[in-house]
């Protein structure tokens, strides 16, 4: 069996690494290469799985998925590329880097495949989109689809397309998080207990969601279903839109879009 490593074991190295391991991908085909010894420990104990220098698991590794900070990926690569080869498949989920700043930095060859994930793939519900590089064929595609698609849904993209999706799916599910946070103290300020505010708001979540998942009915039509006339849910629309939310929300993901550029120029 093919040989898996997962260069940075933080958030996102880790969520990719549960999925793997739930998805009953066997710990031994799977390396990790984590640079603080005691998160490496801390894997090792929790997974069973081999920590192994970055130079080691380039060697040994037919598929690499590079999870470290987009900052730390000039150094990560410059550690790497002698051990890159012709034949290996190099999976990158670092915002805002380009196919082209990693092929630049490994030997002609290797295969780049672009990834934004996002983290409920921690429970197995992550939306991924994937793009491939100038070296890539139709097999690392699949390989790589069949990374994340062990975490989730898997969608391929034109990468000029990643920084936004990055902006909407890659850091989507903070905004929605803070929506819930604002809507759980909204309801403490309505005098409601904190545990029933938020038993209230994640379960309107879910089910919201599970609305749009099962119905595939336009969110236009499932809000007008709750805004009865001169109603509760228009007097409260009424004030999201006098807040202007709708205008921040596309002035927040523009600006995640534009870091996600800047990102790529090392800022
Ligand atoms: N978190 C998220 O929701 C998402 C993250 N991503 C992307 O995933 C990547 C990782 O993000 P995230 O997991 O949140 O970040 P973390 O900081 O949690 O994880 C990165 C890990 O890599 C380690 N590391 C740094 N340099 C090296 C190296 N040379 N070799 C091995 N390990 C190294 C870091 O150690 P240390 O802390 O000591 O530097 C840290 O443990 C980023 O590029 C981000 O853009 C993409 C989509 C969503
Ligand atoms: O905030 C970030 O930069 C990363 C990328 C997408 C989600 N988290």
């Amino acid at each position: 069996m093919a040989q898996t490593a997962i260069l940075g074991a933080g958030v996102m190295g880790e969520t990719l690494l549960s999925g793997l391991v739930r998805a009953g991908r066997r710990v031994d085909n799977l390396l990790v290469g984590e640079k603080r010894p005691e998160r490496a420990r801390e894997l090792e104990e929790r997974y069973g799985v081999a920590v192994v220098s970055n130079v080691e698991a380039a060697e040994r590794a037919d598929t690499l998925a590079l999870v470290v900070k987009p900052q730390d990926m000039g150094d990560l690569l410059a550690e790497i590329a002698p051990q890159l080869r012709a034949g290996q498949l190099v999976v990158s989920l670092a915002a805002g880097i380009t196919t082209a700043f990693i092929e630049a930095r490994i030997p002609d060859g290797v295969a780049v495949v672009r990834v934004m994930p996002n983290t409920p793939a921690l429970v197995d519900e992550g939306m991924a989109a994937i793009s491939p590089g100038s070296h890539c064929d139709d097999s690392h595609l699949a390989e790589a689809e069949a990374l994340m698609a062990s975490v989730g849904r898997v969608l391929r993209i034109p990468e000029r397309q990643q920084d936004a999706v990055t902006a909407i799916s890659g850091s989507g599910p903070a905004y929605i998080f803070f929506v819930v946070e604002s809507m759980i103290e909204a309801g403490v300020h309505l005098g409601l207990p904190r545990a029933t505010a938020t038993d209230l708001v994640v379960q309107t979540l879910v089910g919201s969601a599970k609305m749009l998942r099962e119905t595939g009915t336009h969110p236009v039509v499932l809000r007008e279903q709750v805004t009865s006339p001169a109603g509760t849910t228009a007097a409260a629309l009424r004030e999201l839109e006098i807040h202007k939310v709708r205008a921040a929300f596309l002035a927040a993901m523009e600006a995640a879009r534009d870091r996600s550029k800047a990102l790529a120029e090392g800022s």
